[in-house]
């Protein structure tokens, strides 16, 4: 299939997201445009306060107050009903931040197991896929370790293979690896990268590191409102 055909996961048009906060409004997002194609990780780059949170909590129809059109997998999101938002957020999309926000009374198997059942998967099946996601990022001899229990590089990885639990067509990370040290962020994203690459899913990565921006696909920089 060529790049031209491969479907869009992600199509935005004319994005824009202001705030106000008392006399001052702040305009973050100025018209942003941007597609993502599946299989594509794409980076996003931008100085601090630039909008890259923002931007993600916009595909990640995470919060309201966004004005243009937000596509993902085909489907407009503008005007969906908060039900219908939920729906995609299940279906489509994963999430990692930077940090885990694991429950901390469960362990790492049961953070991934969780929100598979929480979309209808069984917990016989739940259970294979987490502990295969677990496996393949190097966890298996620490399945039943509660979070706290892990170091930051092993609870950034629950932390993936949580997103990654439902076959999302989308993975959105926010500073994925912004907590750990350099050595440990370099294997944490490169294993995030061959995990969804495996999976068949996109990503968009927001980062403050160039390095590790350009092992990604493809970059995008966010400044004065706009995507360059
Ligand atoms: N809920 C909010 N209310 C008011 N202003 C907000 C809100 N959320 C974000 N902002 C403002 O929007 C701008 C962009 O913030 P955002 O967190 O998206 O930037 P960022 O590029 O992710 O920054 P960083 O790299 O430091 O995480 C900032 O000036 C921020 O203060």
């Amino acid at each position: 299939m060529s790049d031209h055909n491969k479907q869009k996961v992600v199509e935005l048009r004319d994005v824009r997201r202001s705030f106000s906060q008392g006399d001052v409004r702040i305009d973050v997002l100025k018209g942003v445009n941007l597609d993502i194609r599946s299989n594509e990780i794409v980076a996003l780059l931008g100085p601090s306060g630039s909008g890259k949170s923002t931007l993600l909590q916009a595909i990640g129809l995470l919060e309201g107050g966004f004005e243009g059109s937000i596509k993902l997998a085909g489907e407009e999101t503008a005007h969906m009903s908060a039900s219908g938002h939920t729906r995609i957020r299940r279906e489509l999309l994963g999430f990692v931040y930077q940090f885990h926000h694991l429950l901390p009374d469960f362990s790492a198997k049961e953070n991934v197991v969780m929100p598979q059942l929480i979309a209808g998967t069984g917990k016989a099946d739940a259970e294979v896929r987490a502990e295969a996601l677990l496996t393949s990022l190097g966890l298996d001899q620490r399945l039943d370790h509660k979070p706290s229990k892990l170091s930051g590089g092993e609870q950034q990885r629950v932390a993936v293979a949580r997103a990654l639990a439902n076959a999302p067509k989308l993975v959105l990370a926010d500073e994925p690896t912004g907590n750990l040290d350099e050595a440990t962020a370099d294997i944490v994203l490169a294993e995030l990268m061959s995990l969804v690459r495996e999976e068949g899913s996109a990503a968009l990565i927001a980062t403050h590191n160039e390095r590790l921006a350009s092992k990604m696909d493809r970059v995008v920089r966010l400044h004065e409102g706009v995507l360059d």
